[in-house]
């Protein structure tokens, strides 16, 4: 029989304290819940320890060394900055130790969760166990997160791959990184590490951030060029061997413009996507159904067992979507999962209105979606545009790369916003507004916009909609006769 000491009963039990389940257990247990937060790794998961933290950490510092690379432009001199790697990953580390106290143990338990630092697995249905704990619970959250997929390419396995999991705690600069994956995680590692002075070739088997319109595409394609990336798309690797130096990696390349390329690196990171993380933790015991893409949830984020919900990167699409893994959608989750669980509300995953930024310079950020899925589903449809270089703040800075691109459906609705430029992420909020709230262009159009900002871009993309209204000759006519009149 089990100890009553080893028993644990609790309102609400998460297993996994990423973005998605810290979010759940700090508000669950300010809110008056008894939470129980069960963690086998490190508190924060992978945003803070190897994901959007270190790599923005890391982007900022590759972003100061591009600064300096301007400065002949901008009429200033001085000695470019030497990249000291070790002290770059040093600062990046002292990042990720400034943060952690907000997500660790200590300041969970401070906030009353008991937190068990352990391994967690369902023995049914209705209980966990949890190091040498067995939870029960009303209400059981899985926020497991992600890990890289690594794609099936022979001989793999004899080279040294770099993830996301480890290549931002290595202090050794490479020489020639070749980036394996052209999605979010690739970019963005790409364009740092050139910046800090690595040679950089990107290889990946589409196109470049294939899920994003490939207008805004094109000027982050063109940056990278422009900055010294070498990039193979439609180039798939097949066969990985060290090189002859018995070091670094060979990749041998298929695909239309890959056919019988051979690319050469010290160093190698692979970033060709994520898998869900569910083995161990015996969701057949607990009756939890997952699929190829993840955990199977519906749009409450209820599992196949009505008692568990399921959130953050472990779960498949919903509805039919493919996985989306960002952890602002973590957090929208957990907020999903606590009016639910706490208060009895239904509630039910925003699907129009999430934002996605990629932190390339110029970032690209988008909120709805793209022209085409637009197209696919609305048919006709309106796209403005206005470009940086029309805006007097982007002139002023001499950074006019990029536009603004809005969608608009026939009554004037607002669907989609793309921005491709200098700071789109910021710019973008006033969109997801708009779209969350069914605002019609005209709003936007509206505004009084701050001058001189790069806010302007947004409004006067949105005056397109009405440009043929006001300087069109009906118009034209309509003013001369009111001029008549006495
Ligand atoms: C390089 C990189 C950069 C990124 N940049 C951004 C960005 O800029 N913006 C953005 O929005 N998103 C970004 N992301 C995505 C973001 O990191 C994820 O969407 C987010 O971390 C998901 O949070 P999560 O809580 O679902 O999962 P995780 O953070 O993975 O947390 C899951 C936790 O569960 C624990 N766990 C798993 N199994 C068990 C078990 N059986 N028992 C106990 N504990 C368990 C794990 O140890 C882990 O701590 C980035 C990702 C990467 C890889
Ligand atoms: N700024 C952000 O919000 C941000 C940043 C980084 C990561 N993320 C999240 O992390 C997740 C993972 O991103 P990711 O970039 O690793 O994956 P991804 O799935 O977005 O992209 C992977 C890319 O790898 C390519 N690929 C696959 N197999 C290949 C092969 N054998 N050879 C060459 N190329 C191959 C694919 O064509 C694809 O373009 C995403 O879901 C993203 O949402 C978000």
């Amino acid at each position: 029989m089990t100890s009553p000491e080893r028993m644990l009963d609790t309102d609400i039990c998460v297993i996994g304290a990423g973005a998605a389940g810290l979010s759940v257990a700090a508000g669950a247990v300010q809110m008056g819940a008894r939470v129980v937060l069960v963690e086998r790794n490190r508190m924060g998961g992978d945003c803070l320890n190897v994901g959007c933290i270190p790599s923005k950490a890391l982007i900022a510092r590759a972003r100061a060394v591009a600064e300096a690379a301007r400065w002949p432009e901008l009429g200033l001199s001085g000695a470019a900055p030497m990249v000291d790697f070790r002290a770059v990953k040093d600062g990046i580390a002292q990042v990720i130790a400034g943060i952690a106290p907000h997500d660790s143990p200590e300041r969970f338990r401070s906030l009353g969760v008991e937190v068990i630092e352990a391994d967690a697995r369902f023995l049914d249905r209705n209980r966990l166990m949890a190091g040498d704990r067995i939870v029960t619970a009303r209400r059981f959250v899985i926020a497991t997160g992600s890990r890289p997929a690594l794609p099936p390419i022979e001989g793999l396995e004899r080279v040294v791959v770099h993830t996301n999991e480890t290549i931002f705690s290595d202090r050794m600069q490479p020489e020639h990184l070749v980036v394996l994956g052209g999605g979010p995680v690739g970019v963005e590692m790409a364009q740092a590490h050139r910046r800090l002075g690595s040679a950089v070739t990107l290889v990946t088997s589409g196109s470049l951030l294939p899920t994003e319109d490939p207008e805004l595409v094109a000027v982050i394609r063109a940056r990278l060029l422009a900055e010294g990336v070498v990039v193979l798309e439609q180039a798939r690797a097949v066969a990985a061997r060290p090189r002859s130096s018995g070091d670094g990696v060979r990749l041998h390349l298929a695909g239309s413009a890959g056919a019988g390329q051979v690319v050469e690196g010290d160093q190698l990171l692979v970033a060709t996507g994520r898998r869900p993380v569910t083995e161990g933790l015996d969701l057949a015991a607990a009756g939890v159904e997952v699929d190829a893409g993840g955990i199977r949830v519906d749009a409450r984020l209820r599992t196949s067992n009505g008692r568990i919900f399921a959130i953050g990167d472990c779960i498949g699409g919903i509805d039919g979507a493919a996985p989306q893994r960002f952890t602002h959608l973590a957090g929208h989750h957990a907020g999903i999962v606590i009016r639910q669980a706490l208060f009895r509300l239904p509630a039910r995953v925003e699907t129009r209105a999430v934002p996605r930024v990629i932190f390339t310079d110029p970032e690209l950020a988008r909120v709805g979606p793209t022209e085409a899925e637009a197209r696919a589903i609305h048919g006709d449809i309106r796209v403005l545009r206005w470009p940086f270089a029309e805006v007097d703040r982007a002139r002023t800075e001499e950074r006019t790369d990029g536009l603004v691109k809005v969608l608009v459906g026939r009554r004037g609705r607002i669907l989609g916003a793309g921005i491709v430029g200098e700071g789109a992420g910021e710019l973008l909020q006033s969109w997801e507004l708009a779209i969350r709230e069914k605002l019609k262009i005209g709003a936007m159009a509206g505004l009084i916009t701050a001058y001189p900002t790069r806010a302007e871009a947004s409004k006067r993309a949105a005056g397109q909609a009405f440009t043929e209204l006001l300087f069109g000759s009906r118009s034209r006519r309509l003013v001369r006769l009111l001029l008549r009149l006495p």
